[in-house]
């Protein structure tokens, strides 16, 4: 079955004065319901519990910024799932309320908990509605938005598309506003090229931002899965994508060479890591060139921080350049006593690392 994943920003789903949009929320409950007539599974990230809470509960001026988000998200977020619900009854949908935090992605074991929960769910036909536990994450602990929740969960169920819908529809070569600039149709991998069109100005209600999205998406369709950010203000747009994406206005990152599940959540991982590796140029070499290629320790040139086997560990080059991310066979006091030696086995085996 086909499976995918789609991500609607805050904007899209409130009106100006903050309130849900309900007749958008009713439109993209009939879009979720005719693919999956088409016989596909759905995934929503769904964000705008803080924008649905502020629009309801007037907070003291005095309220700090804590608190205010957490009271916000936990009041709406019921509204939010309320109105979800109420019209995926006309559809006889059931939906199921996924709240997660950055931990979760933390430990394979607990990862693997998390993604058996939301395949249990599709395969009884239920749409999971995933958002951020906005209640209990607070700064360090928290996603940089919901975008990269949504790329996380991408990654892990294996969709074969990821949409991301804003107020947008996708990314231009400048200003938005500025009618010199230009919808850019694909996206073939060169990030920093694009880093230079988007401005950090944000949204109303939104987190991230265009440049948080763009990273995102790149990181993601560097896995192996497609992604499109397109305008989720208009009616059916998922719907058009599907049918026919040549007639939608969107910007596609193109797909690398699908990687495995492990690489997956590898690629996910970044933060997580308890060390850092510095390796000299020759492994950096190695480890960039189109063979497969394992991180030996002769490789190594410094540890920093702690690790014990099975350990997420980021891998930099000697100019301080990140390579990639990789899970290590060894701890730190055997790594160490390999560092600069030769016939030790790989302390991160190829399946197990994830390069940028
Ligand atoms: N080059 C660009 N192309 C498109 N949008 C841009 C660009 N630079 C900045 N933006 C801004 O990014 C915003 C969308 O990002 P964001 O606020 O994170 O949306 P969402 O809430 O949907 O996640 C747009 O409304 C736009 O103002
Ligand atoms: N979890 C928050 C959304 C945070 C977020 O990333 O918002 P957005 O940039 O609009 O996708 C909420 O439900 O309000």
């Amino acid at each position: 079955m086909k499976r995918i994943c789609i991500k609607i920003g805050s904007n899209v789903l409130t009106k100006e004065n903050g309130e849900l949009n309900t007749s958008r929320i009713k439109n993209l409950v009939y879009q979720i319901s005719s693919l999956r007539n088409m016989g596909m599974q759905c995934i929503l990230v769904s964000s705008g519990a803080v924008a649905a809470g502020r629009s309801k509960i007037k907070l003291p001026e005095k309220t700090d910024t804590v608190s205010a988000r957490q009271i916000w998200s936990s009041v709406g977020q019921v509204e939010l799932l309320n109105v979800y619900s109420s019209f995926l009854k006309d559809f006889e949908i059931e939906c199921a309320q996924v709240l997660v935090t950055k931990q979760d992605f933390r430990t394979r074991e607990h990862y693997l908990n998390m993604k058996n929960c939301l395949n249990s769910l599709l395969n009884n036909g239920i749409l999971p509605i995933i958002n951020e536990n906005d209640a209990v994450s607070v700064t360090a602990l928290m996603f940089t938005d919901n975008d990269e929740l949504s790329g996380l969960i991408a990654s892990m169920m294996d969709v074969e598309a990821l949409y991301l819908l804003s107020n947008i529809n996708g990314i231009y070569t400048g200003n938005p506003n500025d009618i010199n600039s230009a919808l850019l149709e694909t996206v073939n991998g060169d990030l920093n090229r694009l880093k230079q069109y988007i401005s950090t100005q944000k949204s109303n209600f939104g987190r991230g931002g265009m440049l948080t999205k763009c990273s995102i998406a790149g990181r993601v369709a560097k896995s192996g899965i497609p992604v499109h950010i397109a305008n989720g203000r208009i009616d059916n747009i998922v719907l058009e994508l599907v049918k026919s994406p040549e007639s939608v206005y969107h910007t596609s990152f193109t797909p690398s060479k699908k990687a495995s599940t492990v690489k997956q959540w590898l690629a996910g991982s970044d933060g997580f890591e308890k060390a850092k590796l510095t390796i000299n140029e020759g492994a950096e070499e190695a480890l960039c060139s189109h063979k497969a290629t394992s991180l030996l320790p002769i490789g190594v040139i410094n540890i920093s921080g702690d690790f014990e086997k099975g350990d997420i560990i980021k891998i930099v080059g000697s100019s301080g350049k990140v390579i990639g991310l990789g899970k290590t066979q060894y701890n730190k006091i055997k790594a160490e006593s390999y560092i600069g030696k030769t016939g030790a086995k790989p302390l991160v085996h190829y399946d197990y690392l994830f390069l940028y």
